[in-house]
């Protein structure tokens, strides 16, 4: 068994039951059209909080808002330089996490068993710029996605199999250029592994979501990760490009992470952190005041207990973000056994043909009420 198996191990429990512990207000059932959804347990007035998810398995930060978003708490001041931070020396480079106060960098530190992820962090930050010093890969375009799909992965293993007999300035002479993209995923797949490392072995004895104390709810919530659904075939699939990309990700985590991560690396840990990121992730954006503002693209988020709720394009529960929690609130009454979902963007009011075409990023065809009811007038 491997460690990252072991670490996910629910003793008492059929693992599934889990997911009807999230909320007392709702429980996990399958939809008929998009997998598991959020089913009301009872009628919900308007304005309930439903659910709070308050700390994200994993999160990234984009490269150019590195220094202006707060690693504990996500805030962004419309491009100010955050006040606090905290620096490495990593070789010739000092590396910096950045944070909006002292509060928050404290904050961080004490999470961060055994600076493991402050390690990994900076690493990251270091054989990032170090890769630009190398010359520029254009990426391949599989010819034969299936085949070289599998032969590829299979390169990977080999590869691997000989790093241990490999001197560590060979190996760090290995290390890709990354781009900014794939810098954006790995520090995501860098923090699930870290709570990974965190959480194994932990033995958890409450899963009833409001009663957990923050260590439990991370375990909680990592259990509730190992559950969530991976796309990586799937994007790949559309956009074949990416086979190369992945790969490249998980060479430099492999080479980068510190011996703390190690063990929970293997092929299809991270490919699975990866896959799970793309229909569950939440975007973290800035704030606006005025609705007509572009909002940034700061990051993104995975919060395990908070991606069962589907889309619909006339949502009756809306997603706010409170610093780096999540909380979902009910629109209107909420009769008992209704499904609870939000919008996965802003696509209610535009004709369903658009809505479809903005939604194909998140690889499904809607089929929520709205979208089946427009659709079967337009063919009647
Ligand atoms: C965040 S997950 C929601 C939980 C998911 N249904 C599950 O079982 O894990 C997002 C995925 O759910 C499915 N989904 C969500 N809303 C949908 C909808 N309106 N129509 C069809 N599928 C949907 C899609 O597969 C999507 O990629």
């Amino acid at each position: 068994m491997t460690a990252s198996e072991q670490s996910t191990l629910v003793d008492e429990y059929p693992i599934e039951s889990i997911l009807n512990r999230i909320s007392p207000w709702f429980d996990v059932q399958k939809t008929k059209y998009g997998g598991r959804g959020c089913f009301a347990t009872g009628s919900i007035p308007k304005g309930s909080v439903i659910h709070r998810s308050s700390t994200p398995v994993g999160f990234t930060i984009a490269k150019p808002f590195k220094k202006e978003v707060c690693t504990t708490c996500f805030e962004y001041d419309y491009g100010s330089t955050m006040k606090s931070k905290i620096s490495k020396k990593s070789g010739k480079n000092t590396c910096s996490i950045f944070f909006c106060s002292d509060e928050c960098a404290e904050k961080f530190t004490q999470d961060d068993v055994n600076e493991v992820l402050l390690n990994n962090l900076i690493a990251v930050e270091k054989n990032y710029l170090q890769g630009l010093t190398k010359p520029e890969v254009e990426l391949k375009e599989p010819k034969d996605l299936e085949k070289e799909y599998l032969e590829e992965w299979d390169k990977v293993s080999t590869w691997e199999s000989k790093l241990d007999a490999m001197k560590p300035t060979k190996r760090q002479n290995m290390i890709p250029r990354i781009d900014d993209s794939e810098y954006l995923e790995i520090k995501y797949v860098i923090g699930v592994l870290f709570n990974m490392y965190k959480c194994h072995g932990a033995r958890i004895s409450n899963y009833d979501f409001p009663e957990l104390k923050p260590d439990e709810t991370n375990q909680v919530e990592m259990v509730l990760f190992d559950l969530l659904y991976s796309s990586e075939y799937e994007k790949v699939k559309k956009y074949p490009y990416l086979l190369y990309s992945y790969i490249n990700i998980y060479k430099f985590i492999r080479l980068s992470c510190t011996p703390e991560l190690q063990p929970f690396i293997n092929l299809s840990t991270v490919r699975a952190i990866i896959g799970k990121n793309l229909s569950n992730a939440f975007g973290i954006w800035s704030e606006v005041s005025d609705p007509s503002e572009d909002k940034e693209f700061l990051g993104y988020a995975v919060y395990p207990s908070a991606s069962y709720f589907n889309h619909s394009c006339a949502p009756n529960i809306i997603k706010s973000r409170k610093g780096h929690s999540l909380e979902f609130t009910t629109l209107r009454d909420i009769e008992s056994g209704e499904e609870l979902c939000i919008n996965y963007g802003n696509y209610t009011n535009e004709p369903v043909e658009i809505r479809r075409a903005q939604l194909s990023e998140w690889f499904f065809d809607c089929g929520c009420s709205k979208c089946v009811q427009e659709l079967n007038s337009i063919k009647q």
